[in-house]
């Protein structure tokens, strides 16, 4: 069976820009869940933020990403699961052409993925378990389009925040995106005169507070 959901509403512009100005790690500092653990970019630098379009496919089907790809919109991320089979790719060079076409502005796949200089060459930034030969098939089995799906131990919702740079990927709901990007530029920025200190001779574990804990 098949089930199309209509597509989520876009995140707004201003959580787009506050996020692309900082580290996914930084929130990594802050919090345990919501990262696509295990995924590596296929290139790097790379950094996204933008929304989620959900697609869960069984192991050898990828029908439902073929019709996922062609609803994309500018500023979306496709974000595939492939029910825990991570040795398929589901996503090569046609189907990155063409999210990039309709203006996506990245991809998460929990799986594999194919065609790695092609997609390279296209300059489209994904996020997979690494690449495979083996690829799925247009089956027509089944196919689920705009659900809740699970990529790599994170729930991920239409609609969510995908926030992905070199260190990987991270999923958010957007009302948890809201000032999230100010808050993150300002632990980033006390790293500044930190390293000052640091060149002067100074203690990283004093910055920390890690020193607290010397015996
Ligand atoms: O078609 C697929 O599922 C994967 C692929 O090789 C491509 O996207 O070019
Ligand atoms: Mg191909």
């Amino acid at each position: 069976m098949f089930v199309v959901n209509d597509m989520p509403e876009q995140i707004d512009g201003r959580i787009i820009t506050e996020l692309e100005k900082t580290c996914v790690s930084t929130l990594g500092h802050l919090r345990d869940h919501g990262f696509a653990l295990g995924l590596q970019p296929n290139r790097r630098p790379l950094k996204f933020v933008g929304t989620a379009v959900t697609v869960r496919i069984p192991h050898l089907d990828s029908t439902a990403v073929h019709m996922a790809v062609d609803m994309l919109r500018p500023g979306d991320v496709l974000v595939v699961d492939q029910s825990g089979d991570h040795r398929r790719s589901c996503f090569g060079g046609l189907v990155s052409y063409t999210a990039k076409a309709r203006g996506a502005v990245g991809a998460v796949i929990d799986g594999s993925i194919n065609d790695h200089d092609e997609t390279l060459a296209y300059d489209f930034p994904v996020i997979s378990r690494g690449y495979s030969p083996l690829t799925t098939r247009i089956a027509g089995i089944e196919g689920a389009i705009n659900v809740p799906v699970g990529i790599a131990g994170a729930v991920v919702r239409p609609g969510d925040v995908v926030f992905a740079d070199s260190d990987g990927a991270v999923f958010l709901s957007p009302d948890e995106a809201v000032g999230l990007g100010e808050l993150l530029k300002s632990k980033e920025d006390a790293e500044i005169p930190a390293r000052d200190t640091i060149s002067a001779g100074g203690s990283l574990a004093e910055f920390s507070g890690a020193a607290a804990y010397r015996p």
